[in-house]
């Protein structure tokens, strides 16, 4: 029997993708928050789910080892998309990537042409192309997580992170300067999959499809 796999990470997509799953008919047999298994079953014995950290959910689908998944721009931008459809926005998981800088800072004056600024992020390839787009040099250091200390401790001028509420910078003495781009969460589909499987995966992208909130 053909079946599919859907890669998604813990948190906040697989908590904002319940929903789009029940209205497939989708229902997981465990919660990855307080299962440590990585493969969960669903009421549907054609259906199962892969539990992935969000920066790799691309790569498992990349290769086909998930039919599909469910990753944010953030990420697919860092990834590159290659060997990925990517059908649908489904308006999940929403903030937007900006550059901000301790308070106080002089962006301007330090952006000015001529100028050169240290900027660190976890997201090199959306950094590297906002910069350049402005015409500018940055030198850029690349981390991993807690981007908000960088500015605090001198390692970097400025981050390139992701904002929600702003409650982050705001508890950190760090301010917006610039607004890169709105993030959300979309679709991806192994392109093998999609031709081979389209029987079974057709049905479940109407369904996510037909649920994303207007
Ligand atoms: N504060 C936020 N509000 C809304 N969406 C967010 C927020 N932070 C991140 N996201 C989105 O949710 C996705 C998953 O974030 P999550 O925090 O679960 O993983 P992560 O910790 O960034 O990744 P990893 O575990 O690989 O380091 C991100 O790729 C981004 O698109
Ligand atoms: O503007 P806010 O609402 O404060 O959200 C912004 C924070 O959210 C994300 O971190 P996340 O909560 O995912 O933590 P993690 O990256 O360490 O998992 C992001 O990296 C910021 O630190």
């Amino acid at each position: 029997m053909s079946s599919i796999t859907l890669a998604l990470s813990k948190g906040r997509i697989f908590e904002e993708t319940l929903p789009l799953l029940a209205a497939a008919g989708i229902v997981p047999t465990d919660n990855p928050e307080s299962s440590r298994k990585l493969i969960i079953g669903t009421n549907r014995p054609d259906v199962r789910l892969v539990i992935v950290r969000a920066t790799d959910t691309p790569t498992y689908v990349q290769y086909g080892a998930a039919d599909l998944g469910i990753a944010g721009k953030d990420v697919l931008i860092e990834h590159g998309g290659a060997g990925l459809y990517q059908p649908l926005d489904l308006d999940i998981a929403r903030c937007r990537l900006c550059v901000a800088v301790q308070k106080g800072f002089d962006y301007a004056a330090a952006t000015r042409p001529g100028g050169r600024i240290r900027v660190a992020t976890k997201y090199i390839n959306a950094a590297k192309a906002h910069f350049a787009g402005k015409g500018m040099h940055v030198d850029l250091i690349k981390l991993y997580g807690s981007m908000e200390l960088a500015p605090l401790v001198g390692l970097a001028d400025a981050i390139v992170d992701l904002v929600s509420t702003g409650g982050t910078l705001r508890a950190n003495n760090l301010e917006e300067v610039e607004d890169i781009m709105p993030i959300s969460s979309r679709l991806i589909v192994n392109q093998a999959s999609l031709k081979l499987k389209r029987e079974l995966l057709q049905p479940v992208l109407d369904a996510f499809a037909g649920a994303i909130k207007p």
